[in-house]
């Protein structure tokens, strides 16, 4: 036997005994959410096991614990998946996403709540929303913006009608790949499928591969990778999930204009987060129609020094909804400056909506 193969069996020995550690750990770890499970039910028969603010807390400290060789982002996935399964011990979360299987939406929703949710496709946003409400699932996943494309406006006004609450936020890279059946004839693909979003994601693309290919848009990438495993002359653009859903081969891989696209996506809910030490609040404002509004708007966060993330407005849909504002800050409701602005903030609005505070998504 060679020197190379003692040690390979040396180190294999000793990998054995780590796993071994590993293993018992992760059950002991397991057993103590058993536990918690308990004493949440104790206090409260109606408990929530869902705690978006303590796994945020886990998440942070693992990655700021971690000193390699694996990445912090790696470690936290490890992490996030063991916790997804301690959870599922206490009680397995029902997460209703906007579907078919295999979109964005529930890479998303598995990325944020791990691979031992049950997730649940709904075929549009405002079923999501009304899932949620209804009781049926705990919780809902839906985009709400687009690095390139801007905001999803139909999540913003789904949110006017409605009383649910944001837990939570999740961004996601969003990387496209041509995509064709093993029955396609790749050199004669003359027609291409996806959803309007990804056709404008990855326009400068098609415009240099593909000018003459008809570009069908289709309710959702999954969608469009099912249309192609039937068509021999077609292609689509979708994800990895898609493509996984659907056996499909990819012909180009990471063919979205801009390097950095990503999407945010909402975690929606009934419950009130509580702070995370790292955290974001959302509000709906509506203002009345009147020169100066924007200022009398902003002025409060600038003067407690709050830092806005992002600001919308959509068109009312109501007369007292003169001038509807989405605003997203950094910070939670229960810290004094943030509950200072949000008072003064009330004082000069026809109406204010908080619609969460939750933590900053962590992977
Ligand atoms: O700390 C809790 O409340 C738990 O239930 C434990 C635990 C975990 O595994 O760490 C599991 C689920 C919660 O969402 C948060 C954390």
């Amino acid at each position: 036997m060679s020197d190379t193969s003692i040690n390979l069996d040396e180190l294999r020995q000793r990998i054995d005994q780590l796993d071994s550690d590993i293993l018992n750990l992760i059950s002991e770890r397991a057993s103590c959410a058993q536990q918690v499970a308990h004493v949440k039910l104790a206090e409260d028969k109606d408990a929530v096991f869902y705690r978006p603010e303590r796994e945020a807390q886990v998440l942070r400290r693992i990655m700021a614990l971690n000193k390699g060789p694996l990445d912090s982002e790696e470690m936290a996935r490890l992490f996030r998946e063991i916790m997804s399964a301690c959870l599922a011990l206490e009680q397995p979360v029902k997460v209703a996403y906007l579907g078919p299987e295999g979109t964005f939406t529930q890479q998303a929703a598995l990325k944020h709540f791990g691979e031992s949710a049950v997730s649940l496709p709904m075929a549009a946003i405002d079923e999501v929303f009304r899932e949620v409400e209804a009781g049926a699932v705990h919780y809902g996943v839906v985009p709400v913006e687009n690095s390139t494309e801007g905001v999803v406006n139909h999540t913003l006004d789904t949110f006017m009608d409605s009383s649910i609450k944001i837990c939570g936020e999740v961004v996601l890279r969003i990387h496209h790949h041509l995509l064709v059946s093993e029955t396609t004839r790749r050199d004669k693909v003359s027609r291409i499928y996806s959803h309007p979003q990804s056709f404008a994601q990855c326009r400068k693309w098609l415009d240099a591969h593909y000018p003459h290919a008809e570009r069908v848009p289709v309710s959702s990438n999954a969608e469009a990778a099912k249309l192609v495993k039937t068509e021999w002359h077609s292609a689509a653009i979708a994800g990895d999930m898609a493509a996984k859903l659907y056996g499909l081969e990819h012909i180009a891989e990471k063919i979205e204009d801009s390097p950095d696209n990503s999407t945010r996506f909402l975690i929606i809910g009934n419950q009130d987060v509580p702070m995370a030490g790292e955290d974001k609040t959302s509000i709906v404002v509506a203002m009345r129609n009147q020169p100066g509004t924007l200022h009398a708007l902003l002025e409060p966060f600038h003067r407690h020094q709050i830092d806005l993330t992002r600001l919308e407005t959509r068109p009312s849909r109501t007369g007292v909804w003169n001038y509807v504002f989405f605003i997203d800050f950094k910070g939670h409701r229960d810290e004094p400056n943030v509950a200072a602005v949000l008072e003064e903030v009330q004082l000069r609005a026809a109406e204010l909506r908080v619609l969460g505070s939750y933590p900053i998504g962590v992977l």
